[in-house]
């Protein structure tokens, strides 16, 4: 085996084996998954009442930012039901040929998850439409006026679907779901639990004041809190024998610059250039997108709700505006006239004009 070889396969297992602990890392029942408590009892409800009328489930969908916790929801249903489930995600169902394929090989109960619905194509939603609501679809044979459509049944499934971004979904599709769980940002003692959580399973010591180092970092999701610890294990068992402590945990996170908020290099570098190139704002999308070299979507999707949440950015009819909070947090001035520097200030009882 030549050198390079040796070096690609060594990649590949690292990448492979990341994505191995990602999986083992994935509570496997409703009751192990951790906060969002509304959406787990609202599921809970849906299948427990299913599975007493021995019917499958309405169809679910789910909906938040990436590493919420949507792939790992649909997993356990399929789990919940005891039934098999069939994983494809909107990219992959181009023609409506690809999904029927899926579709006429469904057994009576199987959960069908789509990840990205938002991104199938326009022919095979309008298939799905009619499979989710009669459990039949439509197979078109011919073209033009010769053309004849074949029905053919489908066996009763649930469909499970996944999407970031619930509002490019077309209405007669998002109706079509008798529940949508709207996956929200995780507080810092969820996260918390589950870096416990992970690092039981990963045979890793963590104290609890380490833990809230790693949470108050993680951007309220639990895929980044776990790949947090990850990195902060790497350090621990490099520069300090295997152990970690709070101090620990701050430094292997400053060295990956993760900032004390939770800020990452495409959160810092969408801020920077916001301040930096265009006065804070207000700025479009694709314009501040193509000045930090990103796609509009991954700022969109990734950077903005949570730097919205931190209330470092607002986004408003004009543009995305910059916040007194964010040029404060890259430790400059805030102009006089910046957005949001004008919040009511609670001055006290006897501090007002006489
Ligand atoms: N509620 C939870 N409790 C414990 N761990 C969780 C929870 N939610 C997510 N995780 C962890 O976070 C990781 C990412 O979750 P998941 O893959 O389900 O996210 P996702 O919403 O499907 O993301 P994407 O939009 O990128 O597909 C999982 O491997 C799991 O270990
Ligand atoms: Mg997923």
């Amino acid at each position: 085996m030549s050198f390079e070889r040796d070096l690609v396969s060594a990649d590949a297992d690292a990448e492979g084996d990341e994505r191995l602990v990602e999986a083992a890392l994935r509570p496997k029942r409703l009751e192990e998954f951790i906060g969002q408590a509304r959406v787990r009892e609202q599921l809970s409800l849906v299948l427990q009442s299913a599975l007493r009328r021995n019917r499958p489930p309405d169809h679910v969908l789910m909906s938040g930012g990436p590493g919420l916790g949507k792939t790992t929801l649909a997993l356990i249903i399929a789990t919940e039901l005891s039934a098999p489930i069939r994983i494809t995600s909107g990219p992959a169902l181009e023609r409506a040929g690809d999904l029927a394929a899926i579709l006429s090989t469904l057994s009576e109960g199987e959960v069908l998850f789509i990840d990205e619905i938002h991104r199938m194509a326009r022919p095979a939603e309008e298939m799905l439409y009619l499979a989710m609501e009669d459990f039949r679809v439509d197979i078109v044979v011919g073209k033009g006026p010769g053309a004849t459509a074949i029905p053919l049944e489908v066996a009763p499934f649930t469909l499970v679907g996944a999407t970031t971004r619930a509002g490019l979904l077309p209405a007669p599709l998002r109706d079509r779901f008798g529940f949508v769980a709207h996956m929200d940002f995780y507080d810092a003692g969820e996260l918390e639990r589950v870096l416990h959580r992970s690092a039981a399973l990963l045979g890793l010591e963590l104290p609890g004041d380490a833990a809230r180092e790693i949470a108050g970092r993680s951007r309220g999701t639990p895929r980044i809190a776990n790949r947090l610890l990850r990195r902060v294990r790497d350090f621990a068992e490099v520069r300090s024998d295997g152990v970690v402590t709070r101090d620990v945990a701050a430094a292997a996170l400053n060295l990956y610059e993760v900032d004390a908020e939770g800020l990452d290099r495409l959160d810092r570098a969408v801020l920077s250039a916001l301040l930096g190139k265009f006065g804070g704002g207000p700025v479009g999308l694709s314009t501040l997108a193509v000045a930090i070299g990103e796609e509009p979507e991954t700022v969109e999707v990734v950077a903005e709700p949570f730097l919205v949440r931190q209330g470092l950015l607002a986004r408003t009819p004009r543009g995305r505006v910059a916040t007194a909070a964010a040029w404060v947090h890259l430790g400059l001035t805030p102009p006089p006239d910046a957005f949001g520097a004008q919040v009511p200030v609670d001055l006290g009882d006897d501090s007002g004009p006489a």
